[in-house]
């Protein structure tokens, strides 16, 4: 779960992009879902928060808050594996924030479909969130010249694979954050 901190640093982002449409890969208990609907407010009757969660557990305790919060109207919250409702998700309406929280190992998954979908609007925004781990990325490449990549996480070795793998990206443009658990923002190139 994001921050406090973290959580006005996504409100800030939705005020200063132009969207009205935002994409949350990962709710949880609905934190930062929250923080960027309150961004979103003023935005008009399009103006939405589309999160998406696959334990219902989660998922149950996230409704709850969001409806006790008063910005239900805000939220839309979506049960369900993140790959399946990307797939499905009506691709004629654009997202001007997307942010990328779930499982490490499928952030190239998630960043290709919103690519190949064209969810992202042309203005908008991909925020990946933990792309450091706790600093623990950068042992990846250390490792790497011991050849000893046994002991690293696989969670740790996919977030490094998620960085590489944009990094040589000609599709976006990112710039990688050094602040929170690392973040990496990331815009379409034209
Ligand atoms: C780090 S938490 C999200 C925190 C939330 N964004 C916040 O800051 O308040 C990651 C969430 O992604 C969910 N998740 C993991 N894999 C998923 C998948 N394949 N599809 C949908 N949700 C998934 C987990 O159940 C968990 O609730």
């Amino acid at each position: 779960m994001v921050s406090s901190v973290q959580g006005a640093f996504l409100k800030f982002l939705v005020q200063m992009s132009k969207a009205t449409r935002v994409l949350e890969i990962g709710t949880f208990t609905g934190y930062s879902a929250l923080c960027m609907a309150e961004g979103l407010k003023g935005r008009g009757k399009e103006a939405k928060v589309v999160t998406l969660e696959k334990n219902i557990e989660y998922f149950k305790v996230a409704k709850e808050n969001i409806e006790s919060s008063g910005l239900g109207h805000l939220i839309e919250l979506k049960l369900g594996n993140a790959i399946d409702t990307l797939l499905n998700l009506d691709n004629t309406v654009q997202y001007g924030l997307i942010f990328i929280d779930a499982d490490k190992g499928n952030y190239i998954n998630y960043y290709n479909i919103v690519l190949e979908r064209n969810l992202l609007s042309d203005d908008g925004i991909i925020v990946a969130d933990n792309v450091l781990f706790r600093g623990l990325v950068s042992q990846v490449t250390k490792t790497k010249e011991t050849k000893d990549l046994s002991k690293i996480s696989s969670t740790v070795k996919h977030l490094h694979s998620f960085n590489e793998y944009i990094a040589n990206d000609r599709r976006t443009t990112q710039v990688l954050l050094p602040c929170f658990d690392g973040i990496t923002l990331i815009r379409k190139n034209f």
